[in-house]
């Protein structure tokens, strides 16, 4: 049991070394930070989704948005599409599962906010479905995923695919890529002199 620990324990580095080699992911991760960055110094918002794992992502990255990652600062506007049961429980119950997502863009997306969707096979139909709704009003689409990209690729402005097939190594390296992109952003809105003096640099 202990080589299989192991075992376990390197693939998850091996696929963390394959994204920090691939310099396009780490190229991509600065635009989408500028990119929600200024969305946000312009008053919209970031917007995210994912299922499973992926839902946790989610709530785990707006929590660091709306409350803090590297510093106290002023909060970041952002919202996690998978936690207000009574949505959830009437999408699924009325209109079906796909819907879960897309409805609640559909009530609060708008022009000019930013949607992150996280889905490990890029397939999942919710996800899809969402993606198509927030490009229909305007909303700038990311998505981090796995495998190929999946079905999600043509709907992403940016995709960020993991090289990875393995769903939980794929979901440990959008969690790093999550935190830093969430310091990014800290660090696009409010300065690199963080520590000292943490404003925001529109107002
Ligand atoms: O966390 C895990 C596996 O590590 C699972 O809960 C996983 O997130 C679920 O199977 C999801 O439904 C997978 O969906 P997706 O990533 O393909 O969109
Ligand atoms: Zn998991």
């Amino acid at each position: 049991m202990k080589d299989l620990v192991q075992k376990q324990l390197a693939q998850s580095i091996a696929t963390l070394q394959a994204v920090l080699a691939d310099e396009t992911i780490s190229h991509t991760l600065v635009s989408i930070a500028k990119l929600t960055a200024e969305a946000m110094q312009s008053g919209h918002k970031l917007l995210v989704a994912g299922n499973g794992g992926s839902a946790a992502d989610a709530q785990h990255l707006v929590a660091e948005f709306v409350v803090r990652l590297t510093v106290n600062r002023a909060a970041l506007r952002a919202i996690a599409l998978t936690t207000d049961t009574s949505i959830l429980t009437a999408a699924g119950n009325d209109y079906g599962f796909d819907h879960l997502f897309s409805r609640q863009i559909e009530a609060i997306g708008q022009r000019g906010d930013v949607f992150l969707a996280i889905s490990t096979s890029g397939n999942s139909k919710n996800i899809v479905k969402a993606l198509h709704q927030a490009k229909m009003i305007g909303i700038a689409t990311i998505g981090f995923s796995g495998n190929d990209g999946g079905l999600m690729t043509p709907l992403c402005d940016y995709n960020i695919v993991i090289p990875s097939a393995v769903t939980q190594n794929i979901q440990e390296s959008h969690l790093a890529l999550e935190h830093i992109f969430c310091m990014l952003v800290e660090r696009f809105t409010f300065g690199h002199d963080l520590d000292k003096k943490p404003q925001i640099l529109s107002e």
